[in-house]
């Protein structure tokens, strides 16, 4: 027994020195592999700056090996990236896993990238994420070239002849507008019967998506259609891979075993063959019934430019008949996601600066009186309303990063030299809090885009920047303002939104392409009566009938 214990003991002491001696043996191990990963880190600096002829490169934090930066990145990009910006200024690089990234914070830095040097800027990276989108020919994703030019014109000229291109296309897209309101408000009464508070998110989000349905292709849906409601109900998880900062592009490592990041990208990959299907189904029946000389939507209208006129760019090329799909899925993608989000992040400010939501509701009553209901027409005599919803945009900054953009050539920014093919982050929160730029950003204020003769400052209005600037600028920045003017005004002049009192309202958010806020719920009441919005709508639906 005690020759067992001593054995046992003799046994631990043994085992304990040979841990000791593991130990020390690891301890010089893992020196010898510090010393080896830095020896590799400063040679391939030197290689770089060799290969960068002793060209400055951008500052920025050390790298670890494998992660790179990544873990400094964390919930929040678009906040840890404008303070490292304190540290290392408005131009500087990380490391994010294998991807070396620049980023650009402010809008001096930002404005020299994106249009004094737009062409070196205008690209998008080789990410596998971005390949995956329409089918591999999405205009929003793919890098520059003569093609994407071709393609964004397209896409660019068709999108305005079917909003703002003039009064008579600025009308038929109020009137869908308005016929989706009067069914958003009708549903928001109803969920609010008998006091009661409710999640307006998904109703939003149909609501949205329908009037670019019917912009599109020509249909819309009901609120309770499953199927519709599942597809929307993904744009969260799309817009958490394609987002800056994303982990399934930077560590494709990451697919060789089963882990959480994997799981995202097979998702992300479904939920787009899911998407590019719905699109396919409509664009053949679109085709069936096609007649050049009656065009309907949009969806006829690239079936006219690509099918029948073949348009081709500078260079003679073409697009193929299949961009009639990868189009239409960009902008019904691009449009409904990020409207949606608008709508929802105005609707919590509303509910959280009652009165505010009250001088919208005076303005609106006194431009348009409660006998009639407000147009477009009506927008440059409501400046607080304006003020609203670009306070609203500038204080969520709710795509708080662009699309990564990547450079298509070396260049130089800011005198730091920047490799072809380099990863670009464009920091578009960091312009609308800037303190040199606003006066206590942090606080919302609508009054401060308003001069002193109470008009709408619309040259403090376009330093918000939200749609980006250049090459790559959003093409459909006219048709969101006019949308969400519209839905605004109908929305106040017929409704009074009020918080739930027994939930603490938080303006925090979940990151992705675009911020969402957190889920809230409202009660709706009606101001007083809806005929004058009824008779609107009964009207639109009676001269639908004739034609
Ligand atoms: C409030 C609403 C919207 C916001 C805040 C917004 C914002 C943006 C931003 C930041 C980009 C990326 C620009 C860059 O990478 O530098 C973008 C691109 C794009 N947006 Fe929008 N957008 C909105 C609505 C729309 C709508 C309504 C449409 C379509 C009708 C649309 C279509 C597109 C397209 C096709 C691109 C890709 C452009 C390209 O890569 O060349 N967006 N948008």
């Amino acid at each position: 027994m005690t020759f067992n214990k001593t054995c046992a003991l003799g046994r631990a002491l043994e085992q304990g020195a040979m841990l000791e001696r593991g130990a020390l043996v690891t301890g010089h191990l893992q020196l010898v592999l510090a010393a080896a990963v830095s020896v590799l880190l400063g040679w391939r600096w030197l290689q770089r700056q060799a290969r960068a002829g002793g060209r400055r490169s951008p500052p920025g934090p050390f790298p670890w090996p494998l992660i790179g930066n990544a873990a400094q990145v964390g919930w929040a990009p678009h906040l840890s990236f404008s303070r490292m910006a304190e540290r290392y200024g408005s131009v500087f690089r990380l490391k994010l896993g294998s991807r070396t990234v620049v980023v650009l914070n402010g809008e001096e830095a930002i404005r020299q990238a994106l249009v004094r040097k737009g062409a070196d800027f205008s690209g998008r990276p080789d990410f596998a994420s971005f390949g995956v989108v329409s089918g591999g020919r999405s205009l929003a994703f793919r890098s520059h070239g003569d093609l994407w030019r071709l393609h964004r014109k397209v896409a660019h000229s068709t999108v305005r002849a079917f909003s703002t291109s003039n009064l008579r296309t600025k009308k038929a897209f109020e009137q869908h507008v308005l016929c989706e309101m009067w069914q958003l408000i009708g549903i928001f009464l109803q969920r609010s019967r008998a006091g009661a508070y409710f999640d307006p998110w998904m109703n939003v989000v149909v609501a949205v998506a329908n009037v670019m349905c019917a912009v599109c292709f020509g249909k819309r849906y009901r609120h309770d259609d499953q199927e519709f409601r599942a597809l929307l109900s993904k744009n969260d998880r799309f817009g958490q891979t394609v987002g800056a900062g994303s982990l399934v592009d930077i560590m494709p490592w990451l697919q060789h075993f089963p882990n959480p990041i994997r799981s995202v990208y097979r998702d992300f990959k479904q939920l787009n063959r899911d998407f590019y299907l719905f699109i396919q189904e409509k664009v053949h029946r679109h085709r069936q019934l096609f007649r050049p000389e009656r065009v309907r939507d949009m969806m006829d209208a690239f079936i006219l430019a690509i099918d029948h006129q073949e348009v081709t760019g500078d260079t003679g090329l073409k697009l193929s008949p299949d961009y009639v799909e990868s189009t239409v899925g960009d902008i019904f993608g691009a449009s409904q996601d990020t409207l949606s989000t608008a709508l929802h992040w105005v609707t919590l400010y509303l509910v959280s600066w009652p009165e505010v939501q009250r001088k919208v509701q005076q303005e609106v009553d006194r431009v348009v009186g409660r006998q009639c209901i407000p147009t477009i027409e009506d927008q440059p005599r409501m400046p607080y309303l304006m003020a609203f919803l670009h306070e609203a945009m500038r204080f969520s900054s709710f795509v708080s990063l662009t699309i990564p953009h990547a450079t298509t050539r070396d260049t130089l920014l800011n005198g730091y030299h920047i490799d072809k093919g380099t990863v670009v982050f464009v920091n578009q929160w960091s312009v609308n809090h800037d303190p040199h730029k606003w006066t206590r950003p942090e606080l919302f204020n609508p009054e401060r885009f308003l001069s002193e003769d109470g008009s709408f400052n619309k040259d403090l209005g376009s330093r918000v920047m939200i749609f980006s600037v250049g090459r790559r600028r959003c093409i459909g920045d006219e048709l969101a303002k006019m949308q969400l003017f519209l839905s605004v005004s109908l929305l106040m002049h017929q409704c009074t939104l009020t918080a739930n009192p027994s939930e603490r309202l938080t303006l925090d958010f979940t990151y992705g392409l675009s911020l969402k806020p957190k889920t809230f719920t409202i009660n709706v009441t009606l101001r007083d009566s809806m005929e004058p919005l009824q008779a609107a709508v009964q009207r639109i639906q009676e001269a639908e009938a004739k034609q």
